[in-house]
């Protein structure tokens, strides 16, 4: 018999940069969640909305104070999740180990050392690490892992993404996970075969490399394609998120599936367990 969810049994989340899109959409989503209780709503020092009740952010009331104070927002909470930038992810990261607290980390645009600090901090607490968290892409990885294992001879592979004109990475982190995901499938080093930028007298296309184009402009969510183009046919795997409301939604599932474990690093593949339903090539 499973237990309805109470005041008391409610799963206690903190969000960081809770005034950004995604904080925006998440406090949302914890507010209409009715196993989850929003606990802490972390800004930057100095942000000219700290003190104000978070919900307010959304039209809505009954959440916690908006703080710049790391120990308030986490006191008591089991989850952070976090969509700001990596330097303030990092800073958390470290808060939430010292404290026992596990992450879901939204954030796109870590460095590799960056990437070996949240490796590090996985072996004290557990992190869901998703540079998308929508289950549509999350599938769409699978789709094209095994595309591209079908189509590893004689189709040239191009990522294309588009994304909203205040986004400051480049390529998106969902665009480069689809690249190491083929790179992988087919046996290449993302590092040595990724194309990043083409201009000027670019020469004919080298086999084998993996062409990436970015989009920036207006308000667009997130869109991913990525063309397989052979000789006489070309095959396109494309995702459109229309909402980040379905960034917010996988990260809460993120945040149960976090409840259950006490340390590792996890993606959301875990989180959905598509590992037992991807088809064996
Ligand atoms: N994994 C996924 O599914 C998704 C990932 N993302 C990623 O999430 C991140 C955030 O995206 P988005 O919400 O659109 O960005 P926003 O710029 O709207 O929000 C970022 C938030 O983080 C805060 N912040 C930024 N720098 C710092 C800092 N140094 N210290 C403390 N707080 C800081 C910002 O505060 P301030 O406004 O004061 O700067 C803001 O509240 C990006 O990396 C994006 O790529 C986005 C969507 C989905
Ligand atoms: O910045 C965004 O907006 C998004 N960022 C993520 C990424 O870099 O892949 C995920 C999504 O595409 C939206």
């Amino acid at each position: 018999m499973s237990t309805a969810p109470t005041p008391s049994n409610r799963l206690p989340i903190a969000i960081a940069g809770a005034t950004g899109r995604m904080g925006q959409m998440l406090i949302e989503a914890v507010l209409d969640a009715p196993d989850c209780v929003l606990v802490g709503a972390l800004e930057r020092s100095g942000h000219a909305r700290l003190g104000e009740d978070a919900a307010q952010l959304v039209g809505r009331s009954g959440g916690c104070g908006l703080t710049d104070d790391l120990d308030a927002a986490l006191r008591d909470a089991r989850v952070l999740i976090d969509f700001t930038r990596p330097i303030a992810t990092l800073q958390h990261l470290e808060a939430c180990r010292a404290r026992g607290v596990a992450m879901v980390i939204g954030t796109t645009g870590f460095t590799e050392d960056e990437r070996a600090r949240i490796d590090e901090a996985a072996r004290d607490i557990p992190i869901v690490l998703a540079p998308n968290m929508s289950v549509g892409v999350n599938v769409t990885l699978k789709l094209l892992e095994f595309a591209a294992k079908a189509l590893s001879e004689g189709y040239d592979i191009e990522i294309i993404e588009a994304h909203h004109r205040h986004k400051v990475d480049a390529p998106s982190g969902t665009a480069l996970k689809m690249g190491e995901v083929i790179a992988a499938a087919t046996g290449r080093d993302l590092k040595a075969c990724a194309v990043f930028e083409r201009h000027g007298h670019t020469g004919e296309r080298r086999t084998g490399t993996i062409g990436f184009a970015t989009i920036r402009g207006g308000d667009i969510v997130g869109d991913h394609t990525v063309l397989f183009a052979g000789t006489g046919e070309r095959i396109e795997i494309s995702h459109k998120s229309s909402s980040r409301a379905t960034y917010a939604e996988g990260s809460l599932r993120a945040a149960r599936f976090l409840a259950t474990r006490t340390s590792g690093l996890y993606d959301m593949s875990d989180v959905l367990g598509l590992e037992r339903l991807a088809p064996s090539v």
